[in-house]
């Protein structure tokens, strides 16, 4: 469904996206993981449009995107730092962003779910964080689309919010929905990832289910996995079989 191809993408002298091949999992949950740099924002926003590639192609649904917009419409994009017009309500954002994506959305049992409705007539400038990261959940989750990209989904969030979060993804996966989500909380992504992209110095470096970075790493979990392969201490046989196959 979603096909990065040879893609390149330089910011001035830093190559940040070096040839890099990858292939989205259909219906998957997939947590886009790699160092603080390493290009996972820059990948989603190529997919967005929002940043637009040196080189290389992205297909959606087997079209280049490039020059269209359309594909757009299938996406809801949580992006990491949402920023909207501080002045509104949470009840007018939510009808602006209905106007602007001319979809029809259902919000209700969303401003249930994270128990927002006594915040419904505040101003967005009068919201704590975590709140205004609930909205930034409800605006992405309230439409209906094949597609969702969550960049750091959790980020703010208290242990209630962030177990209805979960479980709210769970479900889209379970409605066939592809799911792609960044997040530095390796409990997050122990809980929700059916697959790991994990991207270094401009390529994918692994791509695989966690079982398969744990057998091979010899760590006793995801976190002392990743944070392993982060400081280039790279078990032989996970260097063998994935490094032959994107380098
Ligand atoms: N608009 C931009 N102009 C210049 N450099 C940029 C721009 N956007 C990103 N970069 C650089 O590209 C590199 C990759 O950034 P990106 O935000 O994709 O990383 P990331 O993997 O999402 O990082 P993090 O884990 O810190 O969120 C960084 O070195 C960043 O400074």
């Amino acid at each position: 469904m979603i096909e990065f191809i040879n893609l390149n993408k330089s910011f001035s002298k830093n190559l940040v996206l070096d040839n890099l091949n990858l292939n989205v999992s259909e219906g998957k949950i997939s947590a886009v993981l790699g160092p603080n740099g390493s290009g996972k924002s820059t990948i989603i926003k190529c997919l967005l449009g929002l940043v637009l590639p040196d080189s290389g192609q992205i297909l959606f649904d087997r079209q280049p995107i490039r020059n269209t917009w359309q594909y757009r419409e299938k996406i809801d994009y949580l992006p990491q730092i949402a920023r909207f017009p501080e002045n509104l309500a949470i009840s007018e954002l939510i009808k602006m962003i209905t106007d602007i994506r001319q979809q029809q959305g259902d919000s209700e049992a969303l401003i249930e779910l994270f128990e927002l409705s006594p915040f419904m007539h505040k101003k967005i400038r009068h919201l704590s964080g975590g709140t205004r990261q609930k909205v930034n959940i409800l605006l992405t989750f309230m439409f209906n689309n094949p597609v969702i990209i969550l960049d750091e989904p959790s980020s703010g969030l208290d242990p209630v919010a962030i177990i209805r979060l979960k479980d709210l993804i769970h479900r889209e996966r379970d409605n066939g929905k592809t799911i792609l989500f960044t997040s530095h909380i390796m409990s997050l992504v122990e809980d929700l990832a059916d697959e790991i992209i994990f991207l270094l110095e401009g390529k994918v470096y692994f791509q695989g289910s966690k079982e398969e970075i744990l057998q091979f790493s010899d760590k006793p979990n995801l976190e002392n996995a990743i944070a392993s392969i982060i400081s280039g201490d790279i078990p032989d046989p996970l260097k063998k079989k994935h490094l032959a196959n994107y380098l």
